[in-house]
């Protein structure tokens, strides 16, 4: 985000965190907004020009790619010589690992996230990163700590208790900002989780442990951003116990709602002077929802009035940009270097990139001997999402909507937090209070300038799970009657990837359609679904849907958005299909157009080379139902 400068004073308690020999062993605490993430990059800067730690030998680990992103950028405008020190999330970083200890490793598709994780930190413990060409880490660094639990815990345990003899670290962490609800189920475990890492910490390192506290705050620039802040201190010292840990937590929340409701109403989003105001280029503005529900629902209110806007993306979603097709498609799997990388790029329409920084990111996924790239490796590198961050598509649009744990470690100029009965209820049947609060206290500490409150209605009839008979792991339109059945939210794997959009169409030729979507579609573009006949492809999936950006074809809808939209329509078991299928779905967006990878037979077969990757729409948004080809029903979601 904007607004960092890469000239500010560090303060002298930063400055002591900056300047710890690379074999100190440093836990940094504070408040938010208290320069952790700053500290950090300037840390990463001493360690490599100071204590002449070289970009291997320094491991960055954070929790999302947005935190990932986020120090990767600030590292860039800091711009000395530590860009190419990178930032790692711990799920890619524990993938990378067991990539790097057996190449051939085979049990890794099917394998779920945390299994990956479980199965780097036996790696680990094993000693398997001795035999690695560069060797351990010889510093550790690692941001939010707050987050690390379960097995990404056990990993950086692992790791830490492996290499103490000759491995430094600095972790940075604020036990008020612990929001990690998503990743620990069970509440009695979560209570018993949180902040135990700090307390491993201490307890691992009691002699050489350096700790320091950063007490000020940078972040907010007028007071009322600044509302929240006192109540840090409180969030961090929450008692051990889950009974004691809920009560304080209560107190907090009310004072905590008590602070928002004397913040000013962003007003209605139906009110033109409103919308205007959402309008200003050039001011960072976000809407913090406490869940995907709200999102869309908030974004579909924005479509209607043409608002522009992004959606935050999930942690691990990992878009990579068209330009690596045209190197792929134009170089085949050959070994290049630089200067041929160079003039192969040169059509790829890549104006104002670094050229120089995004061959040395492909070579650190593909390098071949000589400085040179290895093709074929990137293609795998695409094939098995191992792509690093910097090589992602990212965007930081003037308005973005986002979840409050999407947005952790993120600052903007303007912050609405999106309020309604939830937020003044307990939310679920065993609400976690102390993850409540820190959850509101971390979306009242993200404005520099402005906090506003933004109310939504009460009732939206967007849900998750919840009333369906066959649930389904996305949010979805009701009615006013609980069988109907309104729209579908759409998720990054919404679009088929196993064939080219226009391959076997007799309207649409796939290279035609690539050139289409490298040159016209882009990001917030409206498209459409429109089912292309009334045949299932599957007794558990609907018929096929085309997307339609305008009347071209640009890609189908996949197995996954066909099984859990027919999940949705069957209202109960004995469910027929009197009503039909819907003939359109509106409302969609597109996210990005990105590069995928899929099989070499059925690319050369639609005319793309036989390299095996293209270009692919992804989608998001509130998908509405249409049940006839006529005009779209209803204004927006009410
Ligand atoms: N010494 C400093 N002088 C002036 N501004 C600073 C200083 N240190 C940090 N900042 C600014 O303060 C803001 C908050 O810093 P930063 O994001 O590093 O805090 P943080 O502790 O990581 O926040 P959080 O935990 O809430 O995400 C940033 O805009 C940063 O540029």
């Amino acid at each position: 985000m904007r607004g960092q400068s890469s000239t500010l004073e560090l303060t002298p308690a930063q400055h002591s965190v900056v300047e710890q020999p690379w074999d100190a062993r440093t836990l940094v605490t504070a408040g938010a907004g208290a320069g952790k993430t700053t500290t950090l990059t300037h840390r990463l800067e001493h360690l490599n020009r100071a204590e002449e730690l070289s970009a291997s030998e320094i491991l960055v680990l954070s929790f999302s790619r947005a935190a990932v992103r986020e120090l990767r950028d600030r590292v860039d405008r800091l711009a000395k010589t530590s860009r190419s020190v990178r930032a790692q999330t711990f799920d890619g970083w524990a993938l990378a690992v067991l990539r790097q200890a057996d190449p051939g490793r085979e049990d890794l598709e099917g394998a779920s996230f945390d299994d990956r994780i479980a199965m780097a930190t036996e790696a680990i413990a094993a000693g398997v990163l001795d035999s690695f060409e560069f060797g351990p880490p010889a510093h550790v660094v690692i941001d939010e700590v707050q987050d690390l639990v379960g097995v990404r815990r056990a990993m950086v345990e692992t790791l830490l208790a492996e290499y103490r003899d000759n491995c430094g670290f600095t972790v940075v962490g604020d036990a008020a900002q612990s929001v990690y609800g998503f990743q620990i189920q069970d509440a009695d475990e979560r209570a018993w989780e949180t902040n135990r890492f700090f307390g491993w910490i201490r307890e691992s390192f009691p002699e050489d442990l350096v700790e320091v506290t950063l007490s000020e705050n940078f972040r907010a620039r007028t007071e009322e951003a600044r509302i929240a802040l006192p109540l840090g201190p409180r969030l961090q010292s929450l008692p051990k116990g889950r009974a004691e840990a809920t009560t304080e937590a209560c107190g907090i929340l009310d004072d905590l709602r008590g602070l928002l409701d004397s913040t000013p109403d962003f007003g209605d989003l139906s009110d033109l002077f409103v919308q205007q105001s959402l309008r200003i280029p050039d001011l960072s503005t976000a809407i913090l929802c406490r869940d995907n529900g709200q999102v869309l629902w908030l974004s579909d209110r924005l479509r209607h009035a043409g608002i522009p806007h992004g959606i935050q993306r999930s942690p691990r979603s990992r878009p990579v940009p068209p330009w690596v097709a045209w190197l792929l498609e134009q170089g085949g799997g050959a070994v290049i270097d630089e200067q041929r990388f160079k003039s192969l790029v040169e059509g790829a329409s890549l104006h104002g990139a670094d050229l120089a920084q995004l061959w040395r990111s492909l070579r650190r996924v593909a390098s071949a001997p000589r400085s040179r790239l290895d093709l074929a490796a990137l293609r795998r590198a695409v094939a098995e999402g191992r792509m690093p961050e910097e090589l992602t598509i990212g965007r930081s649009p003037d308005l973005l909507l986002s979840t409050v744990h999407r947005a952790k470690g993120l600052e903007f100029d303007r912050v609405l937090v999106a309020t309604d009965d939830v937020t003044g209820r307990p939310y679920g049947d065993d609400p976690d209070l102390p993850a409540e609060a820190r959850l509101l206290y971390v979306a009242m500490t993200r404005a520099r300038d402005d906090l506003f409150r933004l109310s939504l209605p009460r009732w939206r009839r967007i849900s998750k799970g919840g009333r369906l008979t066959f649930p389904v792991d996305r949010w979805w339109l009701g009615g006013v009657k609980d069988y109907q059945r309104n729209g579908l939210e759409a998720l990054e794997t919404d679009v088929d990837h196993a064939v080219p959009a226009g391959a076997g169409t007799a309207d649409f030729a796939a290279p035609d359609v690539q050139w289409y979507l490298r040159d016209r579609v882009g990001f917030g573009d409206e498209v459409e679904l429109r089912l292309l006949h009334e045949l299932p492809m599957a007794e558990d999936e609907t018929p096929p849907y085309a997307i339609l950006h305008g009347e071209t074809m640009i890609g189908e809808a996949s197995a996954g958005f066909r099984r859990d939209l027919l999940r949705v329509l069957r209202v109960n078991r004995a469910w027929e299909l009197r009503r039909g299928y819907p003939q359109v779905i509106t409302g969609l967006r597109v996210d990005a157009v990105e590069t995928v990878a899929g099989s070499s037979a059925v690319a050369e077969r639609a005319g793309l080379g036989d390299t095996g990757v293209w270009i692919a729409p992804r989608l998001c948004g509130l998908g509405r139902f249409r049940w006839s080809c006529g005009a779209e029903e209803g204004n927006s979601v009410s």
